[in-house]
């Protein structure tokens, strides 16, 4: 068994003349999936080294696909966060989720599979027999800290390994900079040899109004904790840039009266901290002065209409 240590490189393929020299750079796509909960937008954002994904204790949050890049020595990490693999519902938006982690493993280079160590359900298999046959795909064991005794994982980690040919077994804490750091080592040789794709400073290839919605909707979960259903989301209405000024309008949709009452809070208090804390967050990531107008709005049944769901953006 293949643990902590890196692998050979995989087969070189055979040179693609649309992409630029390589030059001694490699560069590819990977994949983080894994159920809800086991750590994956942390382990985006400390691979990428800023934040660019949400991550919130709230189980489902990640449901775009969001590109994080990496570039270190001679490799560009371009990574792909898939959402979490829907079990518990049956409805269109989850039926979207399922073509979307589809979607976004058919092209990539390796796979990272992300499960909680020592543990691995129903859930977590359901997620990995979506991943294609023949692609690479590391098992991230994340949370170590969280194990007590650790002489339990040796075993755990062989039974893994019966379960799938994975390539490479790396126990880790996603919170730890050092882990991190031996994860992009351990992931470098399955990326092609072929030259970088993007600036060696760019972090995200996702626009300032997609950063947009993605903060106010973790301030929104955040400051609702549990009683709001994750079948709310947030649309940008407005988005102008005037130099350092960005105006931005966004409705929070939601499923029911209740809800929106919710989220309003008494007085209209929590809505207001909501907008605080977004503008506050967005002027420090655009570095400019943000007006934030934010709007509730109740749109009833939404998760089950998937004409709706496109016009938001989910496909
Ligand atoms: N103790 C510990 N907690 C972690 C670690 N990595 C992530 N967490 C916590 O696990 C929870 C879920 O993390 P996320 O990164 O939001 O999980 P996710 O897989 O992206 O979740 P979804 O967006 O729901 O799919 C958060 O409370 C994290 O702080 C780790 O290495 N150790």
């Amino acid at each position: 068994m293949n643990v902590d240590t890196s692998s050979p490189a995989p087969d070189a393929e055979s040179p693609d003349p649309a992409v630029p020299e390589a030059d001694g750079q490699r560069c590819g796509l990977i994949a983080i999936v894994g159920r809800p909960n086991v750590g994956k937008s942390t382990l985006l954002n400390a691979l990428v080294g800023q934040k660019v994904s949400i991550t919130s204790r709230k189980a489902q949050t990640t449901r775009h696909r969001i590109t994080g890049i990496r570039t270190a020595g001679d490799a560009q990490y371009v990574f792909v966060d898939t959402p979490g693999f829907q079990t518990r519902h049956g409805n269109a938006l989850n039926r979207t989720l399922n073509r979307t982690v589809l979607a976004s493993l058919g092209d990539v280079d390796v796979v990272l599979f992300v499960v909680e160590a020592g543990r691995f359900g129903l859930d977590d298999a359901k997620v990995l027999a979506l991943v294609p046959e023949g692609k690479p795909v590391i098992l991230v064991a994340n949370k170590l800290d969280k194990v007590v005794r650790r002489a339990e994982l040796a075993p755990w980690l062989k039974g893994m390994q019966e379960r799938h040919p994975f390539a490479e077994f790396v126990p880790l804490t996603a919170k730890r900079p050092e882990d991190v750091r031996r994860l992009l080592d351990i992931v470098r040789p399955y990326l092609p040899e072929q030259g970088w794709w993007y600036d060696e400073e760019a972090l995200t290839d996702r626009s300032e109004r997609f950063l947009a919605s993605e903060i106010v909707r973790e301030k929104l979960f955040r400051l609702t904790g549990d009683e709001l259903p994750y079948t709310s989301t947030v649309v940008i209405d407005k988005f102008e840039e005037e130099g350092l000024l960005r105006r931005i309008a966004a409705t929070i949709v939601v499923e029911r009266d209740a809800h929106k009452g919710m989220v309003i809070g008494e007085g209209g208090e929590r809505l207001k901290r909501i907008g605080t804390e977004a503008r506050q967050e967005l002027e420090k990531l655009m570095d400019a002065k943000v007006f934030l107008e934010l709007f509730v709005k109740v749109r009833s049944g939404w998760a089950d209409d998937e004409q709706r769901l496109r016009s938001y953006g989910y496909e």
